[in-house]
């Protein structure tokens, strides 16, 4: 089956960017992204790609490139699902915040509420895709919805995870390491992964397009995952013995990501790794291991988000200490509130927390960030509900010049590790802050040997001071 027009329900993160691919990459394929935010629509087709809802670099000019010639976004998810052969589900799949699994498991209503719209609108036999992270054997709460429909339609579930990281995600895009594509070992099954192989084939070599049963695929995406931020909670779990040994965990990963099994990538310590996906799924892994009664196996990735909970609390009361164990009343600058650099995104970002642990000493922040809007700052920190959103708006002013933010500051934390903060004339920041000006660098990107020689106090994350 050769696949003419594809529909994407979800333009978020993951559905914008990988459909604007899709469409560059195949354009003989229709692709129809939906929402049903209306805002957020309205934004995916603002004439002017600087304003699309989503800031990754190089994204602009990829949907520029394809909108309006076979990349659409719309609203209509009935008129979109109604007319395509392959239908990818790329909405939310948060943790659940009520009733079972509260705290750990995904919450599945979003699939489900799109499987149910599938099943009532289509008239045709389709390839549904899984893109959204889910949980081992969610194919099956799928499959079992569309298959009542009653209409003799016929569905093909294929799990295809995403690997993108925000910030790089048109490059990941672009160039994969692997595509994973899972699907049933039957004859039907074959097929449709066959379809959506020649999708990702019109670009990606085909050796690195990987396919494997259903489970092995949704299992798959939650592992790397959890692979990944365990490596990041082991780094910065060593960087608090290199700050008691003066060993330098910069020459640390060095070394150990010299050894070719271990390798060099992502082994930077940092105050704590965010986004919207790293504790999400591990909580989710933790959820489905207890779930069958394999506790030690939840109890092993559990202490990966512990010990990320950790570094953000000792980031903050390290800041505390340093400044004579109270930062009442005082000014701190924020460079940085998104979760990495090069991304408006701020889910999970490990700002969010020092922030709230500074707030609850009554310390005034002040937020700097080249991506992020005032408004997003204030959801993040009420989304929070530690205290009221008037107190949040009397502590935390967000500001649109870094030198505005760092001025009369007793101390300016790092918090996300944007180049241009390199760039910044370091002496006049000094000159306009109070003594001792501290700088707290939570992502070890700034020079400290440089800044020390202009006067600063500074402490980066597992060197010694
Ligand atoms: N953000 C990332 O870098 C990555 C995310 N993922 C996974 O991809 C999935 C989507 O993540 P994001 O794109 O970040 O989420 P997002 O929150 O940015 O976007 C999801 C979109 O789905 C829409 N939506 C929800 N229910 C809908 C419905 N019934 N009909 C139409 N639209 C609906 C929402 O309005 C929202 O715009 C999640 O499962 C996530 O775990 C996977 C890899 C990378
Ligand atoms: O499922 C997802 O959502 C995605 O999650 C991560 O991507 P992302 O969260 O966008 O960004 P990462 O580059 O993985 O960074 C995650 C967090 O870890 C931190 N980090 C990363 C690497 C490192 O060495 N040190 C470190 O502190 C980052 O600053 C950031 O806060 C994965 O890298 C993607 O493969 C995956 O598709």
């Amino acid at each position: 089956m050769k696949v003419k027009s594809i529909c994407c329900i979800g333009a978020g993160y993951v559905g914008g960017p990988t459909m604007a691919v899709i469409a560059k990459k195949c354009p003989g394929i229709k692709v129809t992204v939906v929402d049903i935010n209306e805002a957020r629509i309205a934004a995916w087709n603002d004439p002017d790609v600087n304003n699309i809802p989503v800031y990754e670099p190089g994204l602009g000019e990829v949907v520029a490139e394809s909108r309006g010639r076979n990349l659409f976004f719309s609203t209509d998810v009935d008129g979109a699902i109604d007319e395509s052969d392959m239908i990818f589900i790329s909405v939310n799949t948060p943790t659940k915040t009520y009733g079972e699994g509260k705290g750990l498991a995904a919450d599945l209503k979003w699939i489900e509420l799109c499987a149910r719209q599938i099943a009532r609108v289509a008239k045709s036999d389709k390839i549904v895709v899984e893109k959204s992270t889910l949980p081992v054997r969610t194919a099956s709460t799928i499959k079992s919805i569309l298959d009542h429909t009653g209409s003799g339609v016929s569905f093909q579930i294929l799990s295809n995870p995403e690997f993108l990281a925000e910030g790089t995600a048109v490059e990941d895009l672009m160039d994969p390491d692997r595509v994973l594509i899972g699907g049933d070992q039957t004859e039907e099954g074959l097929k449709a992964i066959q379809a959506l192989v020649d999708v990702y084939a019109q670009w990606v070599p085909r050796e690195r397009i990987l396919t494997t049963n259903v489970w092995s695929s949704e299992l798959s995406k939650l592992t790397a995952n959890a692979f990944l931020a365990q490596r990041v909670s082991s780094i910065n779990s060593l960087s608090e013995l290199c700050e008691h040994t003066e060993a330098d965990i910069n020459e640390v990963a060095r070394a150990i990501g010299s050894d070719s099994r271990i390798g060099p990538k992502f082994l930077k310590a940092s105050v704590g790794f965010g986004g919207s996906c790293f504790q999400k799924d591990i909580l989710n892994l933790v959820y489905i291991s207890r779930s069958y009664g394999l506790n030690e196996v939840a109890d092993y990735w559990e202490q990966v988000i512990q010990m990320n909970d950790h570094q953000k609390r000792r980031f903050a009361k390290k800041i505390i200490r340093s400044l004579y164990n109270t930062v009442n009343g005082k000014k701190i600058a924020f460079l940085g509130w998104a979760f990495k650099k090069d991304t408006n995104d701020t889910r999970e970002s490990a700002a969010i927390y020092v922030a709230d642990h500074l707030l609850f000493e009554q310390a005034h922040v002040a937020v700097y960030d080249p991506k992020v809007k005032e408004e997003q700052v204030f959801v993040d920190m009420d989304y929070l509900n530690t205290r009221s959103s008037e107190e949040n708006r009397k502590y935390i002013d967000v500001v649109e010049d870094p030198y505005e933010a760092c001025k009369g500051a007793h101390a300016i934390a790092v918090l996300t590790e944007w180049d241009v903060f390199k760039q910044y004339d370091w002496s006049k920041i000094y000159d306009n802050m109070l003594k001792p000006a501290h700088v707290f660098d939570g992502r070890n990107v700034l020079d400290a040997e440089k800044l020390r020689k202009i006067g600063f106090q500074v402490y980066s994350i597992g060197t010694p001071s």
